[in-house]
């Protein structure tokens, strides 16, 4: 599985999830975004149909710090290989239960998942203690997108936000 990390050197090193990954060697930096990429403002959902270009190329993830992140960042990563996450919700204590505002792991772990590449999604997620909160809050959620085909993901969302209240 060929990980990569775009690492934008924004955030306090020692708690940078992104940087964790590669440390543990599960990642590896890139300079240039390579395969499926990770961003929160596509339009585009990521799902299974999305399998084979994993396979080949690869699943970067632009490991930034949120404060700085907007819409003008994230315009530069525009591409027709990026993809956005369905509703989940994050585990980690900086931002823990906000809903689409995952860490660099948590997005990576989340797509495996999708991907149904569970064994390594798991085992991401046993790098923090918080990576089991992450897993019971969106277990249900994991295991109905997994596998599913891009608008069977959409249909599953916007059932889920329909009993979300809205905050
Ligand atoms: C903004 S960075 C924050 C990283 C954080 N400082 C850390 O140490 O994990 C998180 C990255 O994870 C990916 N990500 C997070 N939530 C996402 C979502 N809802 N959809 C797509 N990608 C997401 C994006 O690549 C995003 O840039």
């Amino acid at each position: 599985m060929k990980i990569f990390v775009i690492e934008l050197y924004e955030d306090d090193p020692e708690k940078s999830t992104g940087r964790k990954m590669v440390r543990f060697g599960f990642a590896k930096y890139t300079e240039k975004p390579r395969g499926i990429v990770l961003n929160p403002l596509s339009e585009e959902v990521i799902s299974i149909d999305d399998v084979e270009i994993v396979n080949k190329y690869g699943l970067s993830v632009i490991d930034s710090s949120w404060n700085k992140s907007d819409a003008k960042f994230y315009a530069r990563f525009m591409s027709r290989f990026s993809r956005r996450l369905p509703l989940l919700f994050a585990g980690n204590p900086i931002n823990y239960a906000k809903p689409y505002k995952l860490s660099s792991l948590e997005a990576v772990s989340a797509s495996l998942y999708i991907l149904n590449f569970i064994d390594i999604s798991l085992k991401l997620l046993s790098l923090y203690k918080w990576g089991k909160t992450f897993y019971d809050l969106n277990k249900e959620l994991l295991e109905s997108y997994r596998g599913k085909r891009k608008d069977e993901i959409i249909e599953i969302e916007k059932s889920f936000l329909k009993e979300e209240p809205q905050q």
